[in-house]
């Protein structure tokens, strides 16, 4: 980090003038985990390998701020009509100032652009997700035949979003909320 990456307080407008949001590359890597890092650890988020961040690389979005990655926010593609906002975090000094907000409209237009038209996602921040057009759900999401379909996919995202039985410790406490977009 430079010394004038430092975030002013005291300048919102400015911070976020020069927060850029863009699609992730490979050096940013090290960069998301150091984000998600205290949110594994707070259970906030669920922790993953360092590979498996490189093999999704292509769905994350991310915020620089001189240089410095400041937040960041993934796409992941579950079926035809829908997706799940993954992994969508912003650095402790950068809370309340509208990066959360805008990287997970990013999303949204990204997943509009490639035919989603609904979007769940699993999380502890239900007021903030609510604002942007989420709303809880009870029980499944899709289809009988559709849910039998996903069952064959060895992604843990896609086990806790069919609620299955042997992931529920990673989800305890968190509400399934969905958007149609
Ligand atoms: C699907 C998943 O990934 S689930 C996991 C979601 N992520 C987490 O739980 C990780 C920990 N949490 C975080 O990283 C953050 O709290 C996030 C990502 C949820 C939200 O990020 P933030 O940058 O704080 O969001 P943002 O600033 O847009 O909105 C937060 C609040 O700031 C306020 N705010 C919004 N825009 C501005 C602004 N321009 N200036 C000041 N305050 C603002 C809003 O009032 C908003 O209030 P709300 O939360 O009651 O809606």
């Amino acid at each position: 980090m430079t010394a004038d990456a430092s975030v002013d307080p005291d300048d919102p407008d400015a911070l976020r003038r020069r927060t850029v949001i863009r699609r992730a590359r490979t050096a940013d890597v090290r960069g998301i985990r150091d984000l998600v890092a205290p949110l594994a650890a707070r259970r906030v988020l669920v922790s993953k390998e360092a590979v498996t961040y490189f093999e999704s690389l292509q769905e994350f979005r991310v915020a620089e701020l001189d240089g410095r990655i400041v937040g960041c926010g993934a796409l992941h593609v579950m079926w035809e009509d829908l997706a799940e906002i993954r992994t969508l975090a912003v650095a402790d000094d950068m809370l309340g100032t509208g990066l959360g907000g805008r990287l997970l409209e990013e999303l949204v237009d990204d997943a509009r652009q490639i035919g989603v038209e609904r979007l769940f996602c699993l999380t502890f921040e239900v007021g903030f997700f609510a604002r942007h057009g989420f709303t809880e759900i009870e029980g499944q999401a899709v289809s009988a035949e559709v849910y039998a379909e996903l069952l064959r996919s060895y992604d843990e995202g896609v086990a806790e979003f069919l609620d299955l039985e042997r992931v529920k410790p990673n989800t305890l406490g968190n509400h399934r909320m969905l958007r149609t977009l």
